[in-house]
């Protein structure tokens, strides 16, 4: 596994923020996955994103952008920042313009990206986030969840490698959280890596192929979502659960006799299981 994005023994304070909110930080973000980010409030998810593009430097410790030591110099740092997109938890940090046209306009301009690329780059991600409606619409009209959108855009249209979303599905409906899940398979199918910190146990577990833990600033689990979710004291340890899924399936799959090592990661792959099951019976 070729790794996009390392962070080796990381540590950092916040100027005049007491206590580290990363503690030697060690993860390894393997290029090409779909993976997901889990630790309770305060643990340095997103410390560890600012970190990611370079926005933050540790005090000690190295952070390795496809192999190399990230460079802190402001013209690497620009393009660090184009192949490395931070979606925000709240889109009021990020959604910067009037309109939403020139939201997402906005990151190509800083970059000097030419003007007939730009328009056809416009284009392709109004189409894709179904934002042509809004294109005009002043920032401030839009929901929540279509700040959110924009929010996304503006960053796809840069067309990053690494995409770090910092709890993307809050405070959306379900439709709107599965709507967003597709999309975001889109991208990974588009060449995309993706990292999402979400608090949404039931989403990491039906989304990710790959799953961290962090735990007070570290690093403290890495694995398939089967290998992280099997420990519910381990995971209890960190104020974590089981997704509801998963723990109904423990309980299910002995009383149908199901031995395949792989739990159902859906509601409608579970159903399936049992269909088939009740069938042999
Ligand atoms: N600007 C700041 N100044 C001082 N301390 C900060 C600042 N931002 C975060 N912290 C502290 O750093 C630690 C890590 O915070 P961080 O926001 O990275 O956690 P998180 O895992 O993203 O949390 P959440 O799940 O609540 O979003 C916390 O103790 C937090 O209080």
């Amino acid at each position: 596994m070729r790794m996009i994005l390392e962070f080796e023994d990381v540590r950092y304070t916040y100027p005049g923020g007491g206590s580290e909110a990363l503690c030697g930080l060690t993860i390894q973000i393997p290029e090409g996955k779909k993976c997901v980010l889990l630790g309770h409030n305060g643990c340095g998810k997103s410390t560890l994103f600012l970190h990611g593009n370079g926005i933050y430097r540790p005090d000690t410790g190295r952070v390795r952008w496809r192999g190399q030591a990230l460079s802190y110099k402001r013209r690497d740092l620009l393009e660090l920042r184009r192949q490395v997109g931070i979606v925000f938890q709240d889109p009021e940090q990020q959604v910067v313009a009037s309109t939403v046209l020139e939201d997402i306009s906005y990151g190509m301009c800083n970059l000097g990206v030419p003007e007939d690329e730009m328009k056809e780059r416009i284009e392709a991600v109004l189409e894709r986030f179904s934002l042509r409606e809004f294109a005009e619409r002043p920032i401030h009209q839009l929901s929540l969840g279509q700040k959110k959108r924009v929010a996304l855009a503006g960053v796809m249209v840069l067309a990053p490698a690494l995409l770090l979303l910092d709890e993307p599905t809050a405070y959306l409906d379900r439709l709107h959280t599965e709507r967003l899940l597709a999309e975001l398979d889109e991208i990974h199918r588009a060449g995309t890596t993706v990292l999402m910190a979400t608090h949404d146990l039931d989403v990491a577990y039906a989304w990710a192929d790959w799953i961290f833990v962090m735990n007070k600033g570290q690093l403290v689990c890495a694995g398939t979502p089967d290998e992280v979710f099997r420990d519910r004291d381990r995971l209890m340890s960190w104020q974590l659960g089981q997704p509801q899924l998963y723990e109904v399936w423990q309980e299910v799959a002995p009383l149908i006799q199901d031995e395949q090592s792989m739990a159902p990661r859906t509601v409608a792959q579970m159903i399936e299981r049992i269909r088939k099951i009740g069938k042999k019976i």
